[in-house]
């Protein structure tokens, strides 16, 4: 058997490489040619998987090791009667970390306290439901808008007009849709980006186009109070540089990488290609991720529960660190801007996800305990 596999995937050897001979390739650089005579198909959001790639070839499975399916052309696979794969929730703890420590810096660049604001969260998924657990446990206010969840199960969703009323921040996490009454290409467009509420974060960790780009840098260019934060864009792995320049947040599609997320991601596509294919599966997750770095953080009771949510937030991850290294990325000329893109990505460093942290409390503080259940970490 022979797969082709995007080089960024990790743990493809460990996993595949005992019944299938492995080729490894750019995801941007996955064409008809190195296809020719591939039985499987593993890639990362970057590779679009359509009738245009596969037809004529003898690609009978395709995995992606990612949460979102907007690069797979899903009614051909059905046509062509192609097995797929994705890897729900694989990162989604990843993104929520990234929404945190986003939240965490705007609060202090612009001197204002967390918990006084309303949160609304689009996308009441994998991400946006675990978003919305944290924060509520949070003890913060927070509203939920899904139409399909609401449509489905009734519950305690808003409307996306009453977000817009309300919310001061706005975080979304919907899929990247074309079609249907609920389609999510410019959900945020220029007539709902104008009614942002005066001094409104608005992040996007979701897809860029969820986000009408060359709308919101027109109002970014009229409207100071507006906060925003970028981790993804229209027209990847080319970013607007005056729109990013305009973010108080700006990232290369990084809000999931956490190492934890990604390793996840392929043991998930592993998990289906070998039911798909009839194979035992052999390994063991935990076997093959390694340690983290740090294991644990000690709190004495006294402490106050906002310094120790920043602490605990940014000992596992800060986003400014990545803001800075694009946005240096976009001092370049086209070529190198989309090759820095990549490139940040492809050398991207281990990031943990709080849910592996173990958090110590020295005496007693209630407060303290509720933060740290809350923020997902483990109480030790
Ligand atoms: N920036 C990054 O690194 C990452 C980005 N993502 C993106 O985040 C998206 C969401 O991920 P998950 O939560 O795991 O997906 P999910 O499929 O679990 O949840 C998406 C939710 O959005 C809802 N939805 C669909 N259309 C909507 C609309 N018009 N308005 C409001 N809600 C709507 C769905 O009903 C669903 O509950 C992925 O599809 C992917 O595109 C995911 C992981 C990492
Ligand atoms: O899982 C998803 O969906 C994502 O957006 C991934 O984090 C994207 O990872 P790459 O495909 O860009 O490596």
């Amino acid at each position: 058997m022979r797969i082709v596999a995007d080089e960024n995937i990790p743990l493809v050897d460990e996993l595949f490489a005992s019944f299938a001979s492995i080729e490894r390739r750019p995801g941007r650089a996955i064409d008809r040619a190195v296809l020719a005579d591939c039985d499987a198909l593993l890639v990362r959001s970057v590779t679009t998987v359509d009738r245009a790639l596969l037809e004529g070839s003898r690609v009978r499975f395709v995995g992606t090791c990612t949460i979102g399916t907007d690069h797979l052309d899903l009614d051909f696979f059905r046509e062509a009667g192609i097995q797929w794969a994705s890897a729900p929730g694989c990162n989604a703890r990843g993104v929520v970390d990234y929404v945190l420590g986003s939240l965490l810096a705007l609060a202090e660049w612009q001197g204002v306290a967390l918990a006084q604001r309303c949160y609304g969260v689009v996308g009441a998924g994998q991400v946006g439901g675990r978003l919305l657990k944290v924060l509520r446990q949070l003890g913060w206010q927070v509203l939920a808008c899904d139409p399909l969840r609401a449509a489905d199960e009734g519950g305690d969703f808003v409307s996306l007009d009453e977000i817009l009323q309300r919310c001061d921040v706005i975080s979304l996490h919907t899929p990247l849709t074309r079609e249907g009454q609920e389609a999510t290409r410019h959900l945020f467009d220029e007539r709902r980006l104008q009614r942002l509420l005066p001094g409104a974060w608005l992040i996007n960790a979701s897809r860029g186009a969820v986000v009408d780009n060359q709308a919101l840098l027109r109002i970014l260019q009229q409207r100071a109070d507006l906060q925003v934060v970028l981790d993804v864009w229209e027209g990847e792995p080319l970013v607007d540089v005056e729109l990013a320049r305009r973010c108080r947040i700006a990232t290369p599609h990084i809000a999931g990488y956490s190492l934890d997320g990604k390793l996840r991601g392929t043991w998930q596509v592993y998990q289906a290609f070998c039911a798909a294919m009839g194979i035992a599966s052999r390994a063991e997750l935990e076997v093959l991720v390694p340690p983290a770095q740090l294991q644990s953080l000690l709190f004495d009771a006294a402490s106050s529960p906002d310094e120790a949510m920043a602490t605990l937030c940014r000992a596992v991850y800060d986003p400014r660190r990545d803001d800075a290294d694009f946005r240096r990325s976009l001092l370049g000329d086209e070529a190198q801007r989309r090759l820095a893109f990549d490139r940040l990505r492809k050398n991207y460093p281990p990031r943990r996800e709080i849910e592996g942290l173990g958090v110590g409390i020295r005496g007693e503080s209630a407060a303290l305990q509720r933060l740290v259940r809350a923020l997902g970490a483990r109480l030790v």
